[in-house]
């Protein structure tokens, strides 16, 4: 099959490169010219595990990024996967799926023959947007026979970091569409993944995903005010969630506590989620508590460090960990950003370390210290947060020895030092 898709960050990069692997022939279009390059150099320009051995297998072969539009007019299906980042309001700002949906319009309508296309909304977008904004804009400037043109909606699940492995084997396939034979193509385009293929219209589709990412974000919140309450018990919560998360009906996932959620899906997701809600007239009550409990359990770590050294002014805070989660270059919503700013405005100073995002943090906070080992932040600092489950932050612990005392605070559980002398969750 020829794929286009549309949009080469974390979403669009790896269906681009994941298409490419079952076989068709790809092209991305990515109107980020830096980014294009690089992607035709076979370099992707995020980090993902397993992404650029794929990538450098495929690119310039069956995989071709471009910055202009015309080459969609070959594609038997487009896959729109720009962002939508949360607007001022808590709607996600849809501009961008406005645009590509002109343009990819514009490009169909200087096709020639009667090749059928599907246009396929991958990014995540409030339920209507698709039937009100999506196939309106495209249809505009196509301005032809609209019999040549179907569409669908099809919401990635795939988690950063495992990005490359969740699309290659994801729980379900949600496919949505109005005609049958629309639905039946991007079916075919997952031919050889192994998973339920769930047919509904479009609007429960992209519904599907909103209701996904909130109740992961209302397990998460649930297991950090639970944890807090433990906290006050001097109960681990780690021990409890375990055994709530073997009853099957709750399930073990996404019951870790800690600092709470970031990335670039789940709060901007539920906030999403609470706007839509608020513009029906209903007050999504569940929802809000979930953001509530989001904004304030990052905070709690402060509280537990001023406790343990004290003021935090001229202290230097060792900071291990930036990327909102591990396996990731991604900092969006990162709570260390969260973090390190009270931190800042405490008077603390901060050495920070990352195996990936220093860079990526860079463009967030330019007045910290980037350091380039674990070792090297620690290294004659008061206190060290570790905020990030990196794998190799595990084993710490000898290197806890170069700090002016070890006062360690574990935002996420994740050390496993068998010395646990002055480390705190
Ligand atoms: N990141 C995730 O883990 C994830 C998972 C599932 C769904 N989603 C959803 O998928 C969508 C994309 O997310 P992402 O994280 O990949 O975003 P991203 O910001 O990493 O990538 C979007 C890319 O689209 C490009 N772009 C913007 N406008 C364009 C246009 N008109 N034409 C061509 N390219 C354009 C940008 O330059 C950028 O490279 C969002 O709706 C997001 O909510 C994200
Ligand atoms: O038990 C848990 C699990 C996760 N987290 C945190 O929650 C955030 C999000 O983690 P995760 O969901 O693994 O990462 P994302 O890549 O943001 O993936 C989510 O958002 C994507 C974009 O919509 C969806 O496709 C995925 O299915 C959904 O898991 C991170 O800060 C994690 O540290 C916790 O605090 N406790």
């Amino acid at each position: 099959m020829k794929i286009s898709v549309v949009g080469g960050g974390y979403v669009g990069l790896v269906s681009a490169v994941c298409f490419a692997e079952l076989g068709h022939s790809v092209d991305l279009i990515e109107i980020d010219r830096a980014k294009c390059d690089a992607i035709n150099a076979g370099q992707p320009p995020i980090y993902e595990v397993g992404l650029e051995e794929r990538l450098s297998a495929h690119a310039g072969r069956n995989l071709h990024a471009y910055v202009e539009y015309d080459h969609i007019k070959y594609s038997d299906i487009i896959f729109i996967c720009v962002g939508t980042p949360q607007g001022p309001d808590g709607h996600p700002d849809i501009s961008n799926i406005i645009s590509a949906s002109e343009s990819i319009g514009r490009a169909l309508r200087d096709k020639d023959g009667t090749r059928y296309h599907v246009v396929v909304v991958k990014s995540t977008v409030p339920p209507g947007t698709t039937e009100r904004q999506v196939i309106p804009s495209v249809l505009r400037q196509f301005g032809k026979n609209n019999d040549q043109i179907g569409f669908a909606v099809n919401p990635e699940f795939l988690r950063e970091g495992m990005a490359v492995w969740d699309f290659l084997n994801p729980d379900r396939i949600v496919i949505g569409c109005r005609k049958k034979m629309d639905g039946d193509l991007v079916e075919a385009a997952y031919s050889g993944i192994n998973a339920p293929v769930i047919r509904t219209g479009i609007m429960a589709a992209e519904m599907i995903k909103y209701a996904s990412n909130a109740f992961l974000a209302t397990k998460i919140s649930y297991a950090n005010e639970i944890g807090n309450i433990c906290k006050k018990l001097g109960i681990d919560v780690y021990e409890v969630m375990r055994a709530v998360g073997l009853d099957r009906r709750i399930g073990p996932a996404f019951l870790n506590a800690g600092i709470g959620f970031g990335g670039s899906c789940l709060p901007k997701d539920v906030s999403a989620l609470i706007a839509l809600a608020e513009d029906m007239g209903e007050d999504p009550i569940l929802l809000k508590s979930v953001m509530q409990i989001n904004k304030l359990q990052p905070l709690r770590l402060i509280d537990l460090l001023i406790k343990r050294v004290g003021h935090l002014n001229g202290k230097k805070i060792a900071v291990l960990g930036l990327s909102f989660k591990e396996n990731t270059d991604d900092v969006r919503e990162s709570r260390s950003i969260v973090v390190i700013k009270e931190l800042i405005r405490r008077g603390a100073r901060v050495a920070a370390y990352d195996p990936k995002a220093n860079q990526s943090m860079k463009r967030f906070l330019t007045e910290i210290d980037y350091c380039s080992s674990a070792s090297e932040a620690l290294t004659g600092a008061d206190a060290c947060l570790v905020m990030t489950e990196w794998p190799e932050f595990a084993h710490l612990d000898k290197e806890f020895d170069l700090m002016k005392s070890r006062i360690v605070i574990e935002g996420r559980r994740i050390l496993s030092c068998n010395d646990r002398e002055g480390i705190c969750w």
